[in-house]
């Protein structure tokens, strides 16, 4: 075992948000700031944490707008990617999230995980590929902002999964271009999500070990979705 990984293992494919960087949170609240206006506006019950990790969290941003509004059985129609951030449409609706992120990250800046860029490091020098696995089209300047971004030898993200056609997460599509963009076989690859449907995707895939990131108490869940181990932080694996 080296870094907490089986031997087999030459790649290791990260998540960015809530694995590498503490965005995810600023995603969460973005998202129940724009769903619970338009849920209001129905008369519906808010947004919930349960409604954010089972219909959103970890999937590119439209996918996440289709299933969390299935689940609520409001329907809008879908729109297109240069749809304003008031039109209500599927696309309206992911772009108004987007802008509120942007203005969120304005004010409050991005910040890696003291115990990520350790682990990050450690991999660089234990001579493991890196590449950065994300669903969000924000990848490329948040990996900047958090100074991640000299590690970082392949990256697939919000841009590129519609750029080709992928499949988002919980689909194992994304990693797997990841894998392949670093020349390795997935069963050499290790996955390292926080969202459920992240460790999913890893599953699905077939990779050499899932690392479950417990960043909101959902360790038991982690593990059930196919996570092989599971650690509140990277550091714990050094
Ligand atoms: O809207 P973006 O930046 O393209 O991100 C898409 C998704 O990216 C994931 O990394 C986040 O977990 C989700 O919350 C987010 O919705």
């Amino acid at each position: 075992m080296t870094l907490g990984l089986p031997d087999k293992i030459t790649a290791c494919l990260f998540d960015l948000d809530g694995v590498l960087t503490s965005t995810a949170v600023l995603h969460r609240r973005a998202w129940k700031r724009t769903f619970d206006a338009l849920l209001a506006q129905r008369g519906e019950p808010e947004f919930t944490e349960s409604d954010y990790v089972r219909f959103v969290d970890g999937r590119p941003r439209y996918d996440g707008v289709r299933e969390f509004l299935a689940s609520r059985k409001v329907v809008l129609p879908e729109g297109g990617h240069d749809d304003p951030p008031e039109a209500d449409t599927v696309h309206g609706v992911g772009n108004r999230k987007n802008e509120l992120l942007e203005e969120i990250i304005a004010e409050e800046g991005v910040s890696p995980y003291p115990g990520s860029v350790d682990y990050v490091r450690a991999a660089r020098d234990a001579g493991l590929a890196i590449a950065v696995v994300t669903s969000s089209a924000n990848a490329e300047k948040v990996l900047e902002a958090s100074d991640l971004a000299q590690y970082v030898q392949a990256r697939v993200d919000g841009v590129t999964i519609v750029r080709d056609g992928l499949k988002g997460k919980p689909a194992p599509d994304s990693f797997l271009a990841g894998a392949e963009a670093l020349g390795v076989e997935p069963a050499r690859a290790a996955v390292f999500e926080d969202a459920l449907a992240g460790v999913q995707a890893g599953r699905a895939g077939a990779f050499g070990f899932v690392v479950g990131v417990d960043r909101a108490g959902q360790a038991d869940a982690l593990a059930s979705h196919g996570a092989d181990v599971v650690v509140a932080d990277l550091a714990e694996l050094l």
